[in-house]
């Protein structure tokens, strides 16, 4: 048995349309993702599949149940406790990559390390460096986001999404923005970045070559599991 990294237990997600009208999207979903898995959740449009997501990463509270991200219950912190929790454990990846613009691609990739301050200047200047090139980025580190293709800047904001190491990597539709051949860029990022470093992956997506990309799927259906299945052997996993 691997590590536990997520633990959802009889999540449900009401939203208030007005005063006494009140719609279910997520009526109560139990789950459990171990460390290194690289999971794809599909469904049609309005399934929950990014209100699950979001819940996931902290950004999103249940009406009822529980979160638990690597051993840290979620839905009893504050904001202050969730934002050091997003900061150092999440890595979340946009549809649109919400780069500052009048930023460079090194600076991009560093802020979340000086909020962190767990690294000093030069470990985040050397940081950010190796975490472009890991993403092909090796000559774009003074570029401004304009500077740069939509590839590769989802590439940049995936390299920052990397910046504080974190457990989780969770993706909104990363390649739902992108041409086919940066999208397949990015496919083959995440999937290097789990088969070569165990990086824990969650991504939502419409696009089934990325879905079949990962070791398992979870389809959604009127917010309920309707199918959660393995697609291939993971590597390093018995
Ligand atoms: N803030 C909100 N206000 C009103 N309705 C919302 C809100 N957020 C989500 N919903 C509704 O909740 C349901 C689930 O939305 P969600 O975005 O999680 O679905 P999804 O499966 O990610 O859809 P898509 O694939 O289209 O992005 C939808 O019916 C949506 O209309």
């Amino acid at each position: 048995m691997g590590t536990t990294m997520f633990r959802l237990e009889h999540i449900r997600r009401e939203l208030a349309l007005s005063r006494d009208v009140r719609q279910t999207i997520i009526p109560d979903l139990s789950l459990e993702i171990e460390a290194g898995e690289f999971v794809a959740i599909t469904g049609p449009s309005g399934s929950g599949k990014s209100t699950l997501l979001y819940m996931m990463g902290g950004l999103d509270k249940p009406t009822f149940g529980n979160v638990w991200l690597d051993g840290e219950e979620l839905t009893e912190k504050d904001e202050s406790e969730m934002n050091r929790i997003r900061n150092e454990k999440i890595g979340f990846i946009y549809q649109f990559h919400f780069l500052l613009p009048e930023f460079t691609a090194l600076e991009n990739v560093s802020m979340p390390m000086m909020i962190n301050g767990r690294f000093n200047k030069k470990e985040i200047k050397d940081r950010a460096k190796m975490l472009l090139d890991t993403v092909g980025l090796e000559n774009k580190y003074t570029n401004k986001p304009s500077q740069l293709s939509g590839g590769q800047q989802q590439r940049v904001a995936i390299a920052r999404a990397l910046a504080n190491e974190p457990k989780v990597l969770l993706g909104d539709e990363p390649t739902g923005n992108l041409d086919s051949k940066s999208a397949k860029n990015v496919y083959e990022l995440f999937d290097r970045l789990n088969q070569e470093k165990n990086q824990t992956i969650v991504v939502v997506t419409h696009d089934e070559d990325f879905a079949n990309r990962a070791g398992r799927r979870i389809h959604l259906v009127d917010g309920m599991i309707e199918s959660d299945s393995p697609l291939r052997v993971m590597a390093g996993r018995s």
